[in-house]
């Protein structure tokens, strides 16, 4: 491998800049140039991409979002665009490809590898929702951004006896919600791969108030319903008063914690040399606290990814 392309796609996520700044320090080192794609696979089709060196990624491991932009794009699901992003690749002398971001980004990764480029997949997203892998880059950050905002809103919601609905993201993907709910000590945890009847919620709050309790936090993932849906759900059911805070886009900026860094510069590095080795079709990860490379197809075809024991617990542990 002469010269790597680096990408990032699918909704920004923090520690996205460590990891660019890690493929590209490690390629050099290795000798290998690195060239840094624009806005995902939308840049790649459009040939938008620039010569990255050694300075170009300098300060850049502290911030949020991406310096190479973000995208996502509908043309690259078709076979046309697929073929448009090859022939841009060839053109512009590419051997290999990183690519960093969440299952759709490296579904489409594997459409180029099946074409015969060899693509290694770097985990960048707040979802947490990538097979074969314990963590993925971004999650540890916005996780501590949800927790943040949840202890504040238990401050208000203690001070006036309310229940409040706390709206975060994750369209397909629970993670989120159960680890900063199991966190934040939420009362009710809402997310996609579990269904959780309204009668269900309705009588572990009225249990609570029965004890005494006289506030509570339920966190909804949004791809349930949104928070306010859910507002209305318990008004008409049983005409339970709530607030709702839609905590939206602030869960994917700032600045990446100390773990999602960490994390991303092995990856970054792995992903290079993997990639080196002439492998393609590969994911980087971690799993039990070691970084690994494994086959990303696989990896898809296997397990459920979110954890029932976990969300068990959670319910076990706020009564
Ligand atoms: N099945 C697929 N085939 C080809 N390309 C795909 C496929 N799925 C997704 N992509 C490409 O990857 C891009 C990013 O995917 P998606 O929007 O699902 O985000 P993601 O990578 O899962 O990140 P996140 O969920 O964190 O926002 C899509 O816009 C599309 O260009
Ligand atoms: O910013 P957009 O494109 O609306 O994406 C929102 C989606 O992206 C994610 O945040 C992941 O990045 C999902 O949890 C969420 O549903
Ligand atoms: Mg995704």
């Amino acid at each position: 491998m002469k010269r790597i392309g680096v990408l990032t796609s699918g909704g920004d996520a923090p520690g996205m800049n460590a990891a660019i700044r890690a493929v590209v320090r490690k390629a050099i080192y290795e000798g290998v140039e690195v060239v840094g794609i624009l806005h995902g696979y939308q840049g790649l089709i459009e040939g938008k991409m620039e010569k990255l060196d050694l300075g170009s990624v300098g300060d850049i491991i502290q911030r949020g979002g991406t310096k190479l932009y973000s995208a996502r794009c509908p043309e690259f699901r078709t076979e046309e665009g697929q073929k448009k992003a090859i022939e841009q690749l060839k053109a512009n002398n590419i051997d290999g490809l990183v690519i960093i971001g969440g299952d759709g980004t490296y579904r489409g990764s594997m459409t180029l590898t099946k074409n015969g480029f060899p693509c290694v997949g770097i985990p960048g997203t707040i979802d947490n929702d990538i097979p074969g892998t314990d963590y993925t880059l971004g999650f540890d950050t916005a996780l501590n951004t949800v927790i943040e905002c949840i202890d504040k809103i238990r401050d208000t919601a203690t001070s006036h006896d309310r229940t409040f609905i706390i709206e975060v993201m994750g369209r397909d993907a629970g993670d989120l919600a159960l680890w900063a709910g199991l966190a934040g000590g939420a009362e009710t945890i809402i997310v996609p791969e579990v269904e959780m009847k309204i009668e269900e919620v309705v009588e572990r709050l009225e249990s609570g108030t029965a004890r005494g309790k006289k506030h509570s936090i339920i966190v909804v993932a949004e791809g349930v319903m949104s928070g306010q849906d859910f507002a209305l759900k318990l008004k008409e059911h049983a005409n339970i008063e709530t607030r709702v805070s839609v905590l939206g886009h602030i869960q994917r900026g700032g600045s990446p914690t100390g773990r999602d860094r960490v994390l991303a510069s092995l990856f970054g590095a792995k992903a290079v040399e993997v990639l080196m080795a002439g492998h393609g079709g590969r994911a980087i990860g971690i799993q039990n606290h070691q970084v690994v490379d494994y086959d990303m197809t696989e990896a898809f075809e296997k397990t459920e990814v979110f954890d029932q024991k976990m969300y068990q617990l959670s319910k076990e542990l706020s009564i």
